[in-house]
């Protein structure tokens, strides 16, 4: 028990011993909250105040309930498998699995990913012949999602013009296929699980006497349903144990409120505030650039951070020509790295958007460096494994009409556009779904649809009595799934996923700890799809192995790294744009973005930009981000400010730093074109015969791509 307790300080040991409060433990970023959360599970369980079965613990993401989890394990000798310890979403997944027919869901519900919920609500509009420029889909999920997240259906929608009206009409459509199909969405999950506590007086009794201590990490970034959630369970004398940061929330956009730190000081009377000061992660240089930065925001309830660990590094700051001679300047500076000794998994590339990590991922590959990417297109949303849970779904579900659509004809099968088209039009008129409205077609469309209906009754027949892995094996090869792959030209990547589909079945063991893979029964399929719709990329072929770690600075909070590097900080992208067109509030939420990015550094920190950068299918011109001037000049260190003729941007002057491409050329060199005139080469991409190089001609012809075989290029 003292070994549990020592090494933390004095703030953090009376945090952790508290006798059994609410408590509201509000410090900044690497001061120990987590750890003292963790540790707080550990102490309780092990002085007896509490079992493993008592306490619920809400983490930000999988992969920090997977970490506490260990930690957990580690520090006291007890089964952590099965403890209620993982996000808001896996949380009132697993109790609506628990409950489903009182939630009123079909027992192998599935959920909707946000690419799903976009496809549902697309056609729906079809359906229902609303203009979808009028009423964008896009739009329309985030209404609904807001919605749900303030714990509003569509009946008690408040409306106010006649737009508005549309709008809850459709939410009531969306409501109401959701129900038919029996599927749920990301924040439905939430609400769902909310109301069934509301409403079910014995199961919330049930929960809340069984949960004594619900603790939650990340409590600045909890939305109004979150916390009524939580409110809800500790509503039978459980004690609320929350920590979090102010300076860190950055889920404003999603509803999560700042004031419930406030409120909750008022609704648990809290008295127990702790505040935490010093920064036990990063060195000083990293710390005095975070609170440089912070500093700008008007909006905090204020705190001191500091360290004892020493200055340490500068920052190191770069400026690159492009998106590509960025990522290549980031991967030769992780090889070098990782030649020193470093390991891979101790070195993080962090993006504000998530469509920036495909250049990235292209560079580490075409130079063999391993790395995964956590977010964004994660292993479970690629298109061949997405259509295989479709398939997967559909023997669980014939319900579910966003499975059917993927499927239906892929591989084709011959059905036309009109007659799915048509099958819609009579589910819509027969208010069934279109599995079951697939038996009054006729004519043709009626034969086409009538045999993938037998086909999947097969496959159902078929794979009834087989373990999971066997079941996805005999899905994707009966289908025509890994044919078609197999006929594709790039079909062999796919192929590889669909095989990494059914590694990750066969290693599948669900929350409470079961090894999922032999238990032939329909749940085991039922949770595998369900762990399939909340894994955020763990899965990711390669699992286990040393690997660079991409992520959005979103889903790198809570996380620390030995070595970090925040690419793309430029205008426009970081702070980004959207936010900063909302004035200063939104500023001052891309500056707690950043203050998060900066603070996951333990040692050394990069910062990078680009002059120019391809981003949705455009080429953009870039001036470097102004929070890059809110770090005192004393603390970085600029790589390029050697180079000589080449252009200047935000003070920063770029060299050239990349290998030749052909014929001898470079980024940052000068060039001649017979009909553009002079220009620099500020990127390049591809070899030999494909070679590009983007050429920035100045005012003139400005920045063109080429293709170096014809443009005939001179160096000058
Ligand atoms: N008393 C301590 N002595 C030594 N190391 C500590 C101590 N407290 C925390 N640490 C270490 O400091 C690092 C940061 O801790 P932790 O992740 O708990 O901070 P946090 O406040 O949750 O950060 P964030 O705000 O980013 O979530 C961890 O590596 C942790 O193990
Ligand atoms: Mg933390």
């Amino acid at each position: 028990m003292s070994d549990l307790l020592a090494n933390l300080n004095s703030p953090q040991l009376q945090a952790v011993t508290l006798p059994p409060v609410h408590a509201l433990i509000l410090a900044g970023a690497g001061s120990g909250k987590t750890r003292v959360l963790t540790t707080r599970i550990a102490w309780l369980i092990s002085t007896n105040q509490v079992g493993p079965h008592g306490v619920l613990a809400v983490t930000f993401t999988n992969k920090a309930a997977r970490e506490m989890t260990a930690r957990l394990s580690s520090l006291v000798p007890i089964n952590v498998r099965g403890m209620w310890i993982g996000t808001f979403h896996g949380l009132c997944n697993r109790l609506l699995r628990a409950h489903y027919r009182e939630a009123g869901l079909p027992q192998t519900f599935q959920i909707l990913d946000s690419a799903d919920q976009l496809a549902m609500v697309k056609r729906l509009l079809k359906n229902l012949n609303i203009d979808d420029e009028k009423y964008p889909p896009r739009e329309l999920c985030h209404f609904i999602n807001a919605h749900k997240e303030q714990g509003v259906r569509a009946a008690q929608a408040e409306v106010y013009d006649h737009y508005t009206q549309k709008r809850v009409d459709i939410y009531a459509e969306y409501e109401a296929q959701c129900n038919r199909e029996g599927v749920c969405d990301f924040a439905e999950l939430l609400l769902r699980c909310f109301e069934l506590l509301q409403r079910n007086e014995p199961l919330r009794t049930h929960y809340q006497q069984r949960f004594r201590h619900i603790l939650v990490d990340e409590f600045q970034d909890t939305n109004k349903l979150q916390y009524a959630w939580l409110q809800l369970l500790a509503g039978g004398g459980a004690k609320v144990f929350a920590v979090g940061d102010d300076d860190q929330s950055i889920y404003r956009f999603r509803g999560a409120e700042v004031g419930n730190m406030r409120d909750f000081e008022r609704d648990y009377c809290a008295d127990n505030i702790i505040r935490l000061e010093q920064n036990y992660r990063s060195h000083g240089n990293i710390l005095a650039a975070a609170n440089a930065i912070i500093k700008n925001n008007r909006e905090r309830l204020g705190k001191n951070l500091w360290t004892d660990a020493g200055d340490g590094e500068p920052i190191r700051a770069f400026e690159a020509y492009s998106d590509i001679d960025e990522a290549r300047f980031i991967v030769d500076e992780i090889r070098e790295l990782v030649r020193d000794g470093v390991p891979a998994t101790q070195c993080a590339i962090l993006y504000r958007s998530n469509a920036q990590s495909r250049v990235l991922e292209h560079e580490l590959f075409t130079k063999g460096v391993p790395y995964k990417v956590y977010g964004g297109l994660r292993f479970f949303e690629r298109q061949e494994v997405k259509h295989a849970l479709a398939y997967l779904r559909l023997l669980g579900n014939p319900d579910d009409d966003t499975a059917f659509l993927r499927v239906v004809n892929f591989p084709t099968r011959g059905i036309g556009a009109r007659s799915l088209e048509n099958l819609q039009a009579t589910a819509h008129q027969m208010n069934s779904s279109l599995y079951n409205a697939a038996a009054s077609l006729t004519g043709k469309a009626g034969q086409t649809v009538g045999a993938f209906i037998r086909l999947v009754e097969t496959l159902r027949q078929e794979t009834e009595k087989l373990p999971l892995p066997e079941i996805i094996e005999h899905v994707v090869e009966k289908s025509g799934l890994a044919q078609h792959y197999r006929l594709e030209k790039e079909g062999q990547e796919r192929l590889e996923n669909l095989d990494e589909l059914i590694n990750a079945a066969a290693t599948f063991v669900d929350d409470d700890g079961v090894v999922m893979a032999n238990a032939g029964e329909g749940g085991a399929l039922a949770s595998f799809l369900a762990h399939a719709s909340l894994e955020s990329g763990e899965h990711q072929a390669g699992e286990g192995q040393e690997a660079v770690q991409l992520m959005s600075v979103h889903a790198a909070k809570g996380l620390e790294f030995d070595i970090v590097f925040i690419s793309g900080l430029e205008q426009g992208l970081f702070p980004h744009e959207n936010a900063v067109s909302e004035g200063r509030e939104g500023l001052e939420e891309e500056r707690r973005l950043m203050y998060v990015a900066v603070t996951r550094a333990r040692q050394r920190l990069y910062l990078s930009c680009a002059q120019t950068r391809m981003l949705h299918g455009q080429t953009r011109y870039c001036t470097a981000s102004s929070f890059l001037d809110e770090i005192p000049t004393e603390l970085l260190l600029k790589l390029n400010k050697k180079a000589a003729a080449a252009p200047t941007w935000g003070g920063y002057t770029a060299t050239a730093s990349s290998e030749p491409v052909a014929g001898g050329l470079r980024v940052g060199q000068t060039v001649e074109h017979a009909k553009f005139g002079v220009g620099v080469i500020v990127s390049t991409e591809g070899r030999g015969a494909d070679a590009r190089v983007q050429v920035n001609f100045g005012g003139g012809a400005g920045m063109k791509w080429l293709a170096l075989e014809y443009a005939k290029l001179t160096p000058v």
